[in-house]
Protein backbone atom coordinates (compact mmCIF):
# COMPACT_ATOMS: atom_id res chain seq x y z
CA UNK A 1 0.00 0.00 0.00
CA UNK A 2 1.27 3.39 -0.85
CA UNK A 3 0.37 6.43 0.69
CA UNK A 4 0.82 9.42 -1.11
CA UNK A 5 1.17 13.12 0.13
CA UNK A 6 1.60 16.69 -1.26
CA UNK A 7 4.05 17.87 1.19
CA UNK A 8 5.91 16.67 4.34
CA UNK A 9 9.43 17.44 6.13
CA UNK A 10 10.41 14.16 5.83
CA UNK A 11 8.85 10.65 4.93
CA UNK A 12 11.80 9.05 7.13
CA UNK A 13 11.02 11.51 10.08
CA UNK A 14 7.44 10.61 9.55
CA UNK A 15 7.28 6.86 9.78
CA UNK A 16 10.00 7.24 12.67
CA UNK A 17 7.55 9.43 14.61
CA UNK A 18 4.45 6.85 13.96
CA UNK A 19 6.85 3.88 15.37
CA UNK A 20 7.56 6.14 18.13
CA UNK A 21 4.09 7.20 18.46
CA UNK A 22 3.30 3.45 18.58
CA UNK A 23 1.77 2.53 15.46
CA UNK A 24 1.96 -0.18 13.87
CA UNK A 25 3.48 -0.18 10.32
CA UNK A 26 2.86 -2.87 7.50
CA UNK A 27 5.70 -4.29 5.64
CA UNK A 28 5.03 -3.53 2.58
CA UNK A 29 3.36 0.39 3.22
CA UNK A 30 5.44 3.57 1.52
CA UNK A 31 4.80 6.80 2.56
CA UNK A 32 5.45 8.70 -0.93
CA UNK A 33 6.15 12.69 -0.87
CA UNK A 34 5.57 15.33 -3.97
CA UNK A 35 7.42 17.79 -1.48
CA UNK A 36 9.90 17.32 1.61
CA UNK A 37 10.36 20.88 3.05
CA UNK A 38 13.46 19.35 5.44
CA UNK A 39 14.65 15.61 3.26
CA UNK A 40 17.49 13.91 5.01
CA UNK A 41 20.69 12.50 3.27
CA UNK A 42 23.33 10.56 4.74
CA UNK A 43 26.07 11.58 6.79
CA UNK A 44 23.74 14.75 7.72
CA UNK A 45 23.61 16.29 4.70
CA UNK A 46 19.95 17.56 2.87
CA UNK A 47 18.34 15.80 0.50
CA UNK A 48 17.46 18.11 -2.80
CA UNK A 49 13.30 17.69 -2.99
CA UNK A 50 13.36 18.18 -7.18
CA UNK A 51 9.38 18.20 -8.66
CA UNK A 52 8.86 14.98 -9.76
CA UNK A 53 11.19 13.21 -7.80
CA UNK A 54 10.81 10.03 -5.91
CA UNK A 55 11.20 10.54 -2.80
CA UNK A 56 9.55 7.68 -0.40
CA UNK A 57 9.81 5.75 2.96
CA UNK A 58 8.72 1.97 4.31
CA UNK A 59 9.70 0.03 7.09
CA UNK A 60 11.14 -3.57 7.96
CA UNK A 61 10.77 -5.09 10.94
CA UNK A 62 13.79 -7.51 11.22
CA UNK A 63 13.43 -10.66 13.38
CA UNK A 64 16.77 -12.28 15.06
CA UNK A 65 16.79 -14.89 12.21
CA UNK A 66 17.20 -12.14 9.43
CA UNK A 67 20.40 -10.82 7.70
CA UNK A 68 22.28 -7.91 9.80
CA UNK A 69 19.94 -4.74 9.53
CA UNK A 70 22.36 -2.78 7.72
CA UNK A 71 22.34 -5.21 4.70
CA UNK A 72 19.09 -3.66 4.06
CA UNK A 73 21.29 -1.30 2.46
CA UNK A 74 22.14 -3.41 -0.47
CA UNK A 75 19.09 -5.19 -0.34
CA UNK A 76 17.16 -1.34 -1.32
CA UNK A 77 19.90 -0.80 -3.42
CA UNK A 78 18.93 -4.00 -5.88
CA UNK A 79 15.67 -2.76 -5.72
CA UNK A 80 16.22 0.56 -7.09
CA UNK A 81 18.83 -0.65 -9.72
CA UNK A 82 16.25 -3.55 -10.61
CA UNK A 83 13.77 -0.82 -10.65
CA UNK A 84 15.53 2.02 -12.97
CA UNK A 85 17.30 -0.57 -15.60
CA UNK A 86 14.02 -0.80 -18.07
CA UNK A 87 14.47 3.14 -17.59
CA UNK A 88 17.79 3.11 -18.60
CA UNK A 89 18.76 3.17 -22.69
CA UNK A 90 22.43 1.95 -21.77
CA UNK A 91 21.75 -0.20 -18.74
CA UNK A 92 25.57 -0.87 -18.13
CA UNK A 93 25.60 2.79 -16.95
CA UNK A 94 23.55 2.34 -14.20
CA UNK A 95 25.84 0.84 -11.05
CA UNK A 96 25.50 0.66 -7.62
CA UNK A 97 28.24 1.59 -5.22
CA UNK A 98 28.91 0.83 -1.86
CA UNK A 99 26.70 1.47 0.32
CA UNK A 100 23.83 3.09 -0.52
CA UNK A 101 24.03 4.88 -3.64
CA UNK A 102 23.06 4.03 -7.24
CA UNK A 103 25.21 6.02 -9.73
CA UNK A 104 24.23 6.43 -13.48
CA UNK A 105 28.04 6.74 -15.02
CA UNK A 106 29.90 9.08 -12.38
CA UNK A 107 27.20 10.84 -11.26
CA UNK A 108 24.93 9.63 -8.45
CA UNK A 109 20.83 9.10 -9.38
CA UNK A 110 20.01 8.13 -6.08
CA UNK A 111 20.63 7.79 -2.29
CA UNK A 112 19.35 5.43 0.53
CA UNK A 113 18.90 6.46 4.05
CA UNK A 114 18.11 3.34 6.65
CA UNK A 115 17.37 5.02 10.25
CA UNK A 116 16.45 2.05 12.67
CA UNK A 117 14.26 2.17 15.76
CA UNK A 118 14.39 -1.09 17.93
CA UNK A 119 14.02 -3.92 15.46
CA UNK A 120 12.15 -1.95 12.71
CA UNK A 121 13.96 0.19 10.33
CA UNK A 122 13.08 2.91 8.34
CA UNK A 123 14.37 2.67 4.64
CA UNK A 124 14.20 6.01 2.75
CA UNK A 125 15.15 6.28 -0.84
CA UNK A 126 15.59 9.03 -3.23
CA UNK A 127 16.02 8.95 -6.88
CA UNK A 128 16.55 11.38 -9.09
CA UNK A 129 13.59 11.38 -11.40
CA UNK A 130 12.76 14.78 -12.95
CA UNK A 131 15.88 16.67 -11.86
CA UNK A 132 19.15 16.93 -10.09
CA UNK A 133 20.83 19.05 -7.40
CA UNK A 134 24.25 20.83 -8.60
CA UNK A 135 26.17 20.11 -5.33
CA UNK A 136 30.02 21.29 -4.95
CA UNK A 137 31.37 17.97 -3.62
CA UNK A 138 30.18 15.32 -5.95
CA UNK A 139 28.06 14.99 -9.07
CA UNK A 140 24.65 14.23 -9.94
CA UNK A 141 22.18 13.10 -12.62
CA UNK A 142 18.77 12.59 -13.03
CA UNK A 143 16.72 10.11 -15.35
CA UNK A 144 15.26 12.79 -17.25
CA UNK A 145 18.68 13.83 -18.77
CA UNK A 146 18.97 10.40 -21.19
CA UNK A 147 15.02 9.49 -21.37
CA UNK A 148 11.64 10.80 -21.16
CA UNK A 149 10.74 11.80 -16.87
CA UNK A 150 9.36 8.46 -15.73
CA UNK A 151 6.17 8.94 -14.10
CA UNK A 152 7.04 9.12 -10.41
CA UNK A 153 3.36 6.90 -9.59
CA UNK A 154 4.21 4.16 -11.83
CA UNK A 155 7.66 4.23 -10.23
CA UNK A 156 6.77 4.27 -6.89
CA UNK A 157 4.76 0.99 -7.94
CA UNK A 158 7.74 -0.61 -9.01
CA UNK A 159 9.60 0.15 -6.71
CA UNK A 160 7.69 -1.09 -3.17
CA UNK A 161 7.22 -4.58 -5.70
CA UNK A 162 10.66 -5.00 -6.52
CA UNK A 163 11.63 -4.05 -2.48
CA UNK A 164 9.16 -6.41 -1.46
CA UNK A 165 10.90 -8.90 -4.19
CA UNK A 166 14.14 -8.27 -2.73
CA UNK A 167 13.13 -8.47 1.12
CA UNK A 168 11.64 -12.03 0.28
CA UNK A 169 15.18 -13.20 -1.06
CA UNK A 170 16.90 -11.71 1.62
CA UNK A 171 14.98 -13.73 3.98
CA UNK A 172 14.82 -17.30 1.86
CA UNK A 173 18.00 -17.17 0.38
CA UNK A 174 19.65 -14.82 2.86
CA UNK A 175 22.86 -12.45 2.50
CA UNK A 176 25.24 -14.56 0.62
CA UNK A 177 22.52 -14.54 -2.51
CA UNK A 178 22.00 -10.88 -1.93
CA UNK A 179 25.57 -10.05 -1.97
CA UNK A 180 26.41 -11.84 -5.24
CA UNK A 181 23.48 -10.20 -7.16
CA UNK A 182 24.53 -6.85 -5.54
CA UNK A 183 28.18 -7.73 -7.06
CA UNK A 184 26.70 -7.95 -10.43
CA UNK A 185 25.42 -4.73 -10.44
CA UNK A 186 28.04 -2.84 -8.55
CA UNK A 187 30.93 -0.52 -10.13
CA UNK A 188 33.84 -2.90 -11.34
CA UNK A 189 36.60 -4.24 -9.40
CA UNK A 190 39.88 -2.47 -9.21
CA UNK A 191 37.49 1.30 -9.54
CA UNK A 192 39.29 3.78 -7.66
CA UNK A 193 37.88 4.91 -4.55
CA UNK A 194 38.06 7.32 -1.54
CA UNK A 195 36.81 6.78 2.48
CA UNK A 196 35.94 9.22 4.89
CA UNK A 197 35.25 7.39 8.33
CA UNK A 198 32.99 9.15 10.91
CA UNK A 199 35.85 11.51 11.75
CA UNK A 200 36.71 12.72 8.36
CA UNK A 201 40.00 10.81 7.85
CA UNK A 202 40.10 9.56 4.67
CA UNK A 203 42.16 6.81 2.64
CA UNK A 204 42.11 5.93 -1.24
CA UNK A 205 42.16 2.28 -2.71
CA UNK A 206 40.48 0.40 -5.37
CA UNK A 207 37.09 -1.58 -4.87
CA UNK A 208 37.82 -4.81 -3.97
CA UNK A 209 34.64 -6.50 -3.53
CA UNK A 210 32.46 -7.00 -0.21
CA UNK A 211 33.08 -8.79 3.21
CA UNK A 212 30.83 -11.80 3.94
CA UNK A 213 29.11 -9.08 6.05
CA UNK A 214 28.05 -6.67 3.57
CA UNK A 215 31.18 -4.55 4.51
CA UNK A 216 33.32 -3.10 1.65
CA UNK A 217 36.35 -4.10 1.23
CA UNK A 218 39.21 -1.73 -0.02
CA UNK A 219 42.73 -2.93 -1.55
CA UNK A 220 45.32 -0.42 -0.14
CA UNK A 221 48.19 1.17 -2.63
CA UNK A 222 50.28 -1.86 -0.50
CA UNK A 223 48.26 -4.66 -1.61
CA UNK A 224 46.87 -5.02 2.32
CA UNK A 225 42.88 -5.29 2.28
CA UNK A 226 40.99 -3.20 4.67
CA UNK A 227 37.36 -4.00 5.73
CA UNK A 228 35.17 -0.90 5.94
CA UNK A 229 32.03 -1.35 8.22
CA UNK A 230 30.94 2.40 7.62
CA UNK A 231 31.72 5.74 5.79
CA UNK A 232 30.95 7.60 2.97
CA UNK A 233 32.34 6.29 -0.11
CA UNK A 234 33.28 8.70 -3.10
CA UNK A 235 35.00 7.82 -6.41
CA UNK A 236 38.72 9.11 -6.80
O1 LIG B 1 22.07 9.34 -0.39
C1 LIG B 1 21.67 9.73 0.70
O2 LIG B 1 22.30 10.55 1.36
C2 LIG B 1 20.35 9.19 1.20
C3 LIG B 1 19.20 9.97 0.64
C4 LIG B 1 17.85 9.51 1.14
C5 LIG B 1 16.75 10.46 0.73
C6 LIG B 1 15.40 9.89 1.02
S1 LIG B 1 14.11 10.83 0.27
C7 LIG B 1 12.93 9.93 1.18
C8 LIG B 1 13.47 9.74 2.58
N1 LIG B 1 13.18 10.86 3.44
C9 LIG B 1 14.26 11.54 3.79
O3 LIG B 1 14.27 12.57 4.50
N2 LIG B 1 15.35 10.98 3.25
C10 LIG B 1 15.01 9.80 2.49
Amino acid sequence: MIEFVQETGSTNSDLLARLAGGEHLHEGQWLVADRQIAGRGRQGRDWFDGSGNFMGSTVVHCAPSDPPAATLALLAGLALYETCLPLCPDPSLLKLKWPNDLLLGRAKLAGILLEAQGASVVVGIGVNLAAAPELPDRATTALSRIGPVPARDHFAERLSTQFATELGRWRTYGLETVLRRWMGAALPLGTPLSVHDADKKSQTGQFAGLAEDGSLLLRLEDDTIRVIHAGDVMLA
